[in-house]
C-alpha cells in the first residue's frame, strides 16, 4: 500500500498500523449447515468437510460483553481497531487469496494485522478506510490470505444530495436474482455474530445512518458472488477473489448477482446489480487451471 496520509483533524493513525492480533475459532459444522440454509441450498457446495469459498465469514467474530459495545453495534473503538471518529462504519471489500480449503471440525487461527489507514475524500465527506490482513492457518499451513477494507464515513449532512451509482454491465453471461428479505438479514448477522445495528435496526438506520431502510451486508453480497463464481467454473477450484462494495443495497429490494468471462484474463468478472440497474458491487474471480 503507497498511501502516506494517516491524519484526519488532528487524529493521528499512524501509531494502529501494525498493531496485530490472533483470535481463534471452532469451524463449527452446524454452522456451516445454517449458512447453507440461509441461503437457501439444498447441501454445503463444495468438497464435503471443508468451507466453501467466502464462507470463513462466519467465523471469528468475537461475542464482546454488551459494555465493549459502541453505539453502531460493534465493539468500541480503540482496542484492535483504530479510534476513527467518523460515526458511519461500512464494509468497503477485500481482496482473498485461497490457497487451501479451510476443514470443517478443527479450531483454527486468525491473525489479523492493521495494515494502512488511509484518509480520503469522498463525494459527502472525508472517508477513512481501515485495512486489515488477515491470515487463516490450519496446523502451520495457511488456508486463506485477505486484506479487507473497511470504511468510515461522516453523518450525512441534512438534506446532501445522494451520489449517484453507476450503472451495472448489460454483458451477464449468468444472472441469479436474490431476495433480501429481513429473515436472512437477520440469519446472516446471527450467524456472523455481526451486532452491526445498520441490518436490523430500522429507527437506527433511518434516523441515526441516514439510509432509508436495512443494509445488506457486503460480506453477504460477496458470498452470493462467491457462490455464483463457483457455479460458473464447477471443475476448477477458487485461487483469489476481489471486490469493492460501490453502492448500498437494502432489505426487501430484489438485486441480481451476475457474472461474465473476463475480457482481459481467464477469470470472471462478477458483480451486483440493483433494483434500479445500478452497480452495487464488482469483483475479479481467478482460478486454477
Ligand atoms: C464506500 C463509499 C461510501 C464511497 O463512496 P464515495 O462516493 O464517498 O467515494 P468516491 O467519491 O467514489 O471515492 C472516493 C475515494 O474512495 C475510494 N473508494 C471508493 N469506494 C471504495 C471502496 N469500496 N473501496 C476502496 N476504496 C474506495 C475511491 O477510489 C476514491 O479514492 P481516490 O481519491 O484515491 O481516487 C460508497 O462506495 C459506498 O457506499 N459503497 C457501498 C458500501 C456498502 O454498501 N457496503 C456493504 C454494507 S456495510 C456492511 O456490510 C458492514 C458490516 C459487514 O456490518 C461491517 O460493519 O463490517
Amino acid at each position: 500500500m503507497s498511501q502516506e496520509v494517516h491524519k484526519v483533524g488532528d487524529d493521528d493513525y499512524a501509531d494502529a498500523i501494525g498493531r496485530t492480533q490472533t483470535t481463534h475459532a471452532v469451524i463449527a459444522a452446524d454452522r456451516v449447515e445454517a449458512l447453507a440454509a440461509t441461503l437457501d441450498l439444498e447441501s454445503v457446495p463444495g468438497d464435503t468437510g471443508t468451507v466453501p469459498p467466502g464462507w470463513h465469514w462466519l467465523f471469528f467474530n468475537p461475542f464482546v460483553r454488551r459494555s465493549h459495545l459502541g453505539p453502531d453495534g460493534h465493539p468500541k473503538r480503540g482496542g484492535f481497531l483504530p479510534d476513527v471518529k467518523l460515526p458511519r462504519r461500512m464494509w468497503a471489500g477485500g481482496r482473498l487469496v485461497y490457497h487451501a480449503p479451510l476443514p470443517v471440525g478443527p479450531t483454527v487461527a486468525r491473525t489479523s494485522e492493521i495494515a494502512n489507514v488511509a484518509v480520503k475524500n469522498g463525494s459527502a465527506g472525508t472517508l477513512v478506510f481501515v485495512t486489515v490482513r488477515h491470515t487463516i492457518a490450519h496446523d502451520g499451513a495457511v488456508c486463506i490470505e485477505e486484506e479487507q477494507d473497511i470504511v468510515y464515513r461522516d453523518a450525512p449532512a441534512p438534506g446532501a444530495a445522494k451520489s449517484r451509482p453507476a450503472p451495472a454491465p448489460e454483458s451477464a453471461e449468468w444472472s441469479e436474482p436474490v431476495q433480501p428479505d429481513p429473515v436472512l438479514l437477520f440469519r446472516y448477522s446471527a450467524l456472523t455474530s455481526n451486532g452491526h445495528r445498520i441490518h436490523y435496526d430500522q429507527r437506527y438506520v433511518r434516523e441515526e445512518e441516514g439510509y432509508p431502510d436495512l443494509v445488506v451486508h457486503g460480506p453477504l453480497i460477496a458470498t452470493l458472488l462467491h457462490g455464483l463464481a463457483t457455479r460458473s467454473r464447477p471443475q476448477q477450484p477458487l485461487s483469489r477473489f476481489e471486490f469493492r462494495a460501490m453502492a448500498p443495497l437494502f432489505v426487501d429490494r430484489g438485486f441480481h448477482v451476475e457474472a461474465a468471462r473476463q475480457e482481459n484474463g481467464d477469470g470472471l468478472s462478477l458483480w451486483a446489480k440493483g433494483p434500479d440497474g445500478e452497480l452495487t458491487m464488482r469483483a475479479e474471480a481467478a482460478f486454477r487451471p
